[in-house]
């Protein structure tokens, strides 16, 4: 085996003989010595380099995930910026960590709440789970109003850890997860590493705070799962999850029970039915309907057995917004402090839908009218990845407990999103 040191001229015959035998030997036994110096050097800077590499960029804990950066955090013009973002306007407003702030309900519950006088303060991992551009101009969008997100990882618990060390959080939304239910079975692990370790991982840092925030985090209509009492309410069976991801946002209610039932930490679980709008998800099917039928390609309508009919409670942004402040205004606070519980905090989950399920094929119709073309249908039957027939929230817990009322139907919804993506895209030309 060759290595290095086999390239090292080491006989005199290889220099030149214009010098004595003693001076070519004392010349050679130098840059032998000289090169075994800069080779230890080089070692050692090697080896520092790798021990001080900082602790801001550490490799995604979970290989599934795709172009997570490595991000830079730290310093005192970082902690600036992170404390200035997350100051409320208002002595008695919210000091609220939002995570998933670059996610499409992260960034409309960030503007509203930052509207009204709270301080906020994002995180997004910036995944390319969808067109990463469009967070970008979400980010962009926010960064106008003077929310700063820090870009990291759920799972990064030092970059959480920081995070509550640079700001006391009154509340945390998070929102943050691995969405899209037909994904889940392209890439599972996504699902974990999101939605059950970053759950855990916030918590975890959640519980130890003094003073400990109040958290209010999205949960998902497809706990619901085979379920066939309609309209769906919490009260209902939620063990039988119909894809990973509906299991991964069960999982994510045991474990709020658990942190609340252990650490005192006020937890709130809101089960979002099908939210729309404008800045929405690409991977969401009124979206890529409205992609794919401008650019005249054929859309695939799912339908039941004996050619059922599949429907949901499409939700309006605007309405989940109400209802997500509305739950962070009645979330009590957290009864313990540094990990200890001193007594029984508040645990909740509602349902936020429309009640008013719609079939797909009228979300399709509606389309049409809107974007005056006529969609190239192709029915075909539900394929078995996770999907459920029909969604119905019941929602007069939330009625009671915050006012919840969405007020948009879907016509008047559509109408808003089509409105603005005809613009975003538009405007950006390639994307349409
Ligand atoms: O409430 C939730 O908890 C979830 O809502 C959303 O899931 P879904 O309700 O399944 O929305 P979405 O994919 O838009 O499909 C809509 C309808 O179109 C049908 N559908 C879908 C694709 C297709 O090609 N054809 C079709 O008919 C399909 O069968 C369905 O009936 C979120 O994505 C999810 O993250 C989660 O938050």
């Amino acid at each position: 085996m060759s290595s290095h040191l086999d390239n090292i001229p080491s006989t005199p015959g290889k220099f030149k003989m214009d010098k004595s035998p003693y001076r070519l030997r004392h010349s050679s036994y130098f840059s032998l010595a000289k090169l075994t110096f800069w080779s230890v050097v080089f070692l050692g800077i090697i080896l520092i380099f790798f021990f001080h590499s900082p602790s801001s960029s550490p490799l995604p804990s979970d290989p599934s995930r795709r172009s997570l950066r490595t991000s830079n955090w730290g310093g005192p013009a970082w902690e600036k910026r992170v404390r200035s973002s997350a100051k409320p306007r208002s002595r008695n407003g919210f000091s609220v960590l939002v995570t998933g702030a670059a996610g499409f309900v992260g960034t409309h519950v960030s503007a509203a709440l930052k509207r009204r006088g709270d301080g906020v303060l994002g995180l997004d991992n910036f995944n390319d789970y969808y067109d990463p551009s469009l967070k970008r101009a979400r980010q962009a969008l926010l960064e106008r109003s003077g929310i700063f997100i820090v870009e990291g990882d759920l799972n990064d618990a030092d970059l959480l850890i920081k995070l509550f060390e640079v700001v006391t959080f009154t509340h945390v939304m998070h929102l943050a997860a691995q969405a899209g239910v037909r994904y889940a079975m392209e890439n599972p692990m996504s699902y974990v590493h999101s939605n059950i370790a970053g759950l855990v991982s916030l918590l975890e840092v959640c519980k130890a705070a003094n003073p400990q925030p109040a958290i209010v985090w999205a949960s998902s209509s497809s706990v619901y799962g085979l379920n066939t009492q309609v309209p769906f309410s919490e009260t209902h069976r939620t063990d039988q999850p119909a894809s990973l991801y509906a299991a991964t946002k069960k999982a994510g209610e045991e474990i709020a029970h658990t942190y609340n039932h252990i650490y005192g930490l006020s937890l709130t679980g809101l089960r979002f039915f099908t939210v729309y709008g404008p800045w929405g998800r690409p991977d969401m099917a009124y979206f890529f309907f409205t992609r794919d039928m401008l650019k005249g390609k054929p859309i695939q309508i799912f339908e039941g057995p004996n050619h059922g009919t599949v429907a949901r409670d499409f939700t309006f942004i605007d309405d989940i917004v109400k209802g997500c402040l509305g739950a962070l205004d009645t979330a009590e606070k957290s009864t313990g402090s540094g990990g200890k519980k001193k007594g029984p905090a508040q645990l909740r989950v509602f349902n936020l839908g429309n009640t008013s399920p719609v079939p797909v094929s009228d979300l399709v119709s509606i389309l049409e009218r809107l974007l005056k073309v006529k969609a190239k249908k192709m029915i075909m039957k539900m394929p078995r990845n996770g999907d459920v027939q029909f969604t119905h929230a019941n929602i007069s817990y939330a009625q009671r407990e915050f006012e919840y009322k969405p007020t948009t139907d879907l016509q008047t919804g559509l109408k808003k999103f089509v409105r603005w993506y005809l613009t975003y895209y538009g405007e950006k030309k390639s994307a349409v």
